[in-house]
């Protein structure tokens, strides 16, 4: 058996160089994300990565996003908002050794607004499942990285690769969920400071 992973990752607050901004159109990936494992991820182009972000590694990331409500509808309790909607995101940068990539992708599973369930939490009856929202191919996406999780792995069944995605959810979850990270998600209508300046930036778009 492995051993249980951490339920947080990365310090208590962000440290350089976090929080990474990148933002791009969705683009279509290899199609496996929701076919193959039930876990819809968004992909953005990883073109000027190596070039803005040499420090970034491949692995396992989690951060917020936003996506311009001009052409994404997000709906809320209040109904349809036209001001971005900032939720909670786990990512994945690199070759997916599992899937054996040529290519370098960032792919973001967004997950549902810290003040919803958990659908990735531990102990649920039956198969996961993970969020899901209307398809937004083509929206402009805003992206603070926030911390680091793991590296990529290579794995021996689906199943195991799954598996460590969901606890990916949870820890990503948990990790946002403390004070200094929840502040990128909860708009305490402060402008002013590093974190008012980020924030800014994620819910703004052409
Ligand atoms: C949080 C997260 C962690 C991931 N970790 C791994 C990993 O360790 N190894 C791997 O091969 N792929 C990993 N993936 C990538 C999946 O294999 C990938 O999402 C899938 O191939 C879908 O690709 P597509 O968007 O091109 O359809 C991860 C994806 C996410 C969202
Ligand atoms: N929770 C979610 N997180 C990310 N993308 C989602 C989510 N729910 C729906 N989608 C949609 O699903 C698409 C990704 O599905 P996926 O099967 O990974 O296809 P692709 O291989 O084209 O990336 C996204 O581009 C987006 O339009
Ligand atoms: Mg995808």
């Amino acid at each position: 058996m492995s051993k249980p992973r951490d339920p947080v990752a990365g310090p208590d607050s962000p440290e350089p160089p976090f929080p990474i901004r990148l933002s791009g159109p969705v683009i279509k990936g290899f199609g496996r994300g929701s076919k193959d494992l039930g876990i819809p991820t968004a992909n953005i182009p990883a073109d000027d990565l190596s070039e803005k972000h040499p420090e970034l590694t491949t692995g396992v990331y989690y951060g917020v996003v936003a996506l311009d409500p001009k052409t994404y509808h997000h709906e809320t309790s209040e109904g349809s908002t036209s001001t971005a909607v900032v939720l909670p995101a786990v990512l994945s940068i690199g070759y997916n050794p599992f899937y054996k990539n040529t290519v370098r992708s960032v792919e973001i599973h967004i997950m549902p607004a810290l003040t919803e369930p958990s659908p990735t939490a531990a102990g649920q009856e039956g198969q996961t499942k993970f969020n899901r929202l209307p398809d937004f191919y083509k929206t402009q996406l805003n992206l603070l990285i926030l911390g680091y999780i793991r590296p990529e792995f290579d794995y021996v069944s689906l199943e195991a690769l799954v598996e460590d995605i969901r606890v990916d959810c949870e820890v990503a979850r948990e990790s946002l969920l403390r004070e200094d990270y929840k502040c990128y998600i909860v708009d305490s209508g402060k402008t002013s400071g590093q974190v008012g300046e980020d924030r800014a930036w994620l819910v703004s778009f052409d």
